[in-house]
């Protein structure tokens, strides 16, 4: 998991706007008003190839600005405790304060790194007011500025120096790698054959990632594709290679190189058990999927109902894919087989979606707020920090403190929240549960957060 970094300081120091300049985002409201900051924000940063997650605590009002208010303390603490590292944010330009003191004591005794950032340090010539400052008794002060990023990288290098190296942020891919699938005599030849004919295509036989693997790349409107394994596909003739090319461990292994599946169904014959055999390969992959009626040129449509009967009969059958948006096309006449690429650009452009942490949580805040999640055993579920591991297929963890007793409709419902915000219709998606292991920030049950209990408190009022 990436470390947390929490920024903690009095309110009006720079902390947001120091968070906003190590995550390049607009999550944080910045604003002259002390306390805008609302609540906690989180967000993704990276440096030096380290990735971390950065807390941005905050969101007091004026009046609460008492180095003892109870309330603040408790965030903050909360914050220290579940942090991996601490950023304590200082005002260069208004000075120290018995808040800063009291905090300093706290952090004395906290056993993780803490950084003494002084902040609103413009430039070299102001660094003299880090004079204030000394007398804190803190070792090392950072100079920065927040605002035009004076002394951010040099603090950047030491905050994250002992940070394990983020995994190769996976780069965009030139190209879509297309696996065809489907059951023997469902059309797959043909249809590459109908992609490949089109004149526009630029086309060559690359060897794949395997040896025996044959790849076709090929250009079209400016955009690179791939489709995975033809080898066996299109080299037609001797009964062995026929037998071979059936064998469900070529079409997996085609499934586990692509990332759009598209899934070739006879759909003059209907659909069937094996068809739906095939699409749950795909689903299970996790791979990007498109259904293809094929043979479309055969099929009795003189109701104009045939595409919504089929479609109606797909969803059943293959319930779990159902996100898979459905074409008809004829491989044979060439018919709308065009129209596949757009789809296969929408279907991947979700398939790789990245999602902020910041964004990430806000749903999942909003979703836990509209709709909270049941009692188990009388005991609440809580959820914490959720965020997203990985992408193709976009997968997001959040973690709770009884992952087994979330009903799978509840997280059929946050999935479905996730889907909707971000328009996420077209991809598999996956959101693990898991244990927290005390490193989490409780942020998710804000209503029990001391800042919101006293604002319900005055509302009653
Ligand atoms: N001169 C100068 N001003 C800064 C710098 N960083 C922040 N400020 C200003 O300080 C004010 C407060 O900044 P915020 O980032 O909102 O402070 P905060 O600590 O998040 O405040 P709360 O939300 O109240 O906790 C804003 O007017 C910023 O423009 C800096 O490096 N130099
Ligand atoms: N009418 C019509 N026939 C089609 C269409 N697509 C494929 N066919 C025919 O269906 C038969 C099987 O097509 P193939 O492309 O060989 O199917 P395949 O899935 O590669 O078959 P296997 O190699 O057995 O796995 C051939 O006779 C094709 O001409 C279509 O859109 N319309």
């Amino acid at each position: 998991m990436k470390p947390i970094v929490a920024i903690v300081g009095r309110p009006n120091v720079g902390k947001s706007t120091l968070f906003n300049r190590i995550t390049r985002s607009r999550d944080a409201i910045v604003d002259d008003l002390p306390g805008v900051t609302r609540d906690r924000n989180f967000g993704d940063a990276r440096w030096n190839d380290k990735a971390f997650t950065l807390v941005d605590t905050g969101g007091f009002a004026e009046g609460d600005v008492d180095a003892f208010a109870p309330h603040i303390r408790l965030q903050v603490e909360q914050a220290i405790e579940h942090a991996d590292a601490v950023v304590l944010v200082l005002d260069g330009k208004g000075g120290s304060s018995p808040f800063d003191t009291d905090l300093i004591q706290t952090l004395r005794t906290v056993e993780k790194p803490v950084f003494y950032v002084v902040n609103k340090i413009d430039g070299e010539g102001q660094e003299k007011a880090l004079f204030d400052f000394y007398g804190l008794g803190v070792d090392r002060l950072f100079p920065v500025s927040a605002e035009h990023g004076y002394g951010v990288a040099g603090f950047l290098d030491e905050l994250t120096d002992g940070f394990p190296d983020a995994p190769a942020e996976d780069e965009l891919p030139d190209e879509i790698r297309i696996a065809v699938i489907g059951k023997p005599n469902a059309g797959k030849s043909s249809l590459i054959n109908a992609i490949l004919g089109e004149e526009r295509l630029v086309v060559s036989d690359v060897a794949g990632t395997t040896r025996d693997a044959i790849d076709t790349a090929f250009t079209r409107d400016g955009k690179n594709y791939v489709l995975v394994d033809t080898a066996g596909i299109r080299r037609k003739g001797k009964v062995s290679q026929r037998l071979e090319k059936f064998s469900i461990i070529k079409a997996l292994r085609s499934l586990e190189r692509c990332h759009v599946a598209l899934i070739i169904i006879d759909a003059e014959e209907g659909i069937s058990d094996q068809d739906a055999r095939v699409a749950g390969y795909a689903y299970d992959r996790g791979c990007g999927a498109i259904f293809l009626l094929n043979k479309w040129d055969l099929v009795d449509n003189r109701d104009g109902k045939a595409l919504k009967r089929m479609t109606e009969n797909l969803r059943m059958t293959a319930k779990f894919l159902s996100f898979a948006p459905v074409l008809t096309v004829s491989a044979k006449t060439g018919q709308r087989v065009p129209k596949i690429f757009p789809v296969v650009d929408q279907v991947f452009a979700q398939y790789a979606v990245r999602i902020t942490t910041g964004q990430l949580n806000k749903v999942m805040e909003k979703a836990l707020e509209r709709t909270p999640p049941s009692l188990h055993k009388g005991k609440r579920l809580k959820f914490y920090y959720a965020t997203q591991v990985s992408t193709r297929p976009p997968t997001f963890v959040s973690f709770v403190n009884f992952p087994d007793a979330v009903h799978f409709s509840y997280q059929r419902y946050l999935v479905n929240q996730i889907r909707e915000t971000f328009k996420l219709d077209k991809t598999p998606l996956r959101l693990l549960l898991k244990q927290r292991t005390g490193k989490n920030p409780d942020f998710l049950n804000k209503k029990r957060t001391p800042v919101r209990r006293k604002r319900r408190r005055r509302e009653k009022r």
